[in-house]
């Protein structure tokens, strides 16, 4: 006997977050939730504002399409479904299953998007392995490349993920790696989209030695995974990609020919969040997630996210606004 529903969900955000040009002010998504029998799946249907393509009123209405197929015991198509609904549906189908193993990888890359000394502090109380991620790109490339070198050298064996967000154009990437020594360029894992272009992107990474890693490039049409020198990595927001089976065909896609998969959040919240965890703990082991992104936000949902203090609110006090 199958049952679903639909919760609407706005939480507030830390007043400083920017999404490329906007201020988001709150984040508002949808929690699925399937029963079958005893079993009960959840799933977060979140858009970002900015990125991805659909609106939350689209991914609702077509979510609710899709759960009245579900309930009604008709088979879904989750691959043509806008991507924050496949994800979402398909990650509840896969938690009623039981199939999402339990561990989650609650280690993540720090994010820093504001001052760079708060980074040097979490970094230094960080164990094991030491990843941060630094947005750039927003400011003077020269500055992004000191503040990269002045990483670098303060934090020995530290490894930094950086993104641009195809902010820069070849001159200013060029700026960029100017002011990075070519002897602390290895300290840098990966740049995320260093150029509009892809192009440009990779011949910027052969280059300058400076290694990269292909985020919106995955989400464009006729994306292939494939290794290329200077390409050392994937994020995959699965928000943004779709379907869990399409962002773990992704990910061993990457690992089979050698560069790292990285499962990174698109901003949903703790609920969401904790999913993620697991999903990266069991397909990407040994590879910190970027996940960072709790601090973002003023509260957690339902689910709370190990650590996080912020006030948590319940899916039971959320509005319902479709069941069958
Ligand atoms: O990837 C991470 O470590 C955290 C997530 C993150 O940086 C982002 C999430 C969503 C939108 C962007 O602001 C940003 C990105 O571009 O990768
Ligand atoms: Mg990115």
């Amino acid at each position: 006997m199958r049952s679903a529903k639909l919760y609407q969900y706005q939480l507030p955000m830390d007043s400083g977050v920017i999404l490329r040009t906007q201020r988001l002010v709150n984040r508002d998504g949808w929690i699925v939730e399937l029963k079958d029998g005893e079993c009960t799946g959840y799933g977060e249907i979140a858009p970002l504002p900015e990125f991805s393509h659909e609106t939350a009123e689209q991914a609702g209405e077509q979510a609710k399409a899709l759960l009245a197929q579900w309930v009604a015991g008709e088979a879904w198509d989750l691959e043509s479904a806008i991507p924050s609904v496949a994800f979402g549906l398909s990650m509840a189908a896969m938690t009623l299953a039981g199939e999402l193993p339990e561990d989650g990888n609650y280690q993540v890359a720090p994010l820093c998007a504001g001052d760079p000394d708060d980074l040097v502090i979490a970094l230094n109380e960080m164990e094991g392995e030491k990843v941060a991620k630094i947005k750039v790109g927003m400011y003077e490339a020269v500055r992004d490349g000191m503040v990269a070198n002045m990483f670098i050298e303060a934090i020995p064996g530290v490894r930094l993920r950086l993104d641009a967000n195809r902010q820069w154009t070849p001159l200013k990437a060029q700026q960029f790696a100017k002011y990075v020594k070519p002897e602390h360029r290895g300290g840098i894992a990966f740049l995320e989209e260093p150029c509009m272009n892809p192009a440009d992107s990779l011949a910027f990474a052969q280059e300058t030695g400076i290694s990269i890693a292909w985020d919106e490039t995955v989400r464009d049409e006729g994306f292939e995974v494939k290794a290329e020198p200077g390409v050392a990595a994937i994020v995959i927001k699965p928000t943004l990609v779709g379907s869990v089976a399409r962002c773990i065909d992704l990910i061993a896609q990457a690992q089979a020919v050698g560069l790292v998969a990285v499962v990174s959040s698109s901003m949903e919240s703790s609920l969401g969040l904790n999913q993620l965890a697991r999903l990266a703990a069991w397909q990407t082991p040994g590879v910190i997630p970027g996940l960072d992104t709790m601090q973002l936000f003023m509260a957690q949902l339902e689910m709370p996210w190990p650590g996080c203090e912020l006030p948590v609110t319940s899916l039971a006090s959320l509005p319902v606004v479709w069941q069958a």
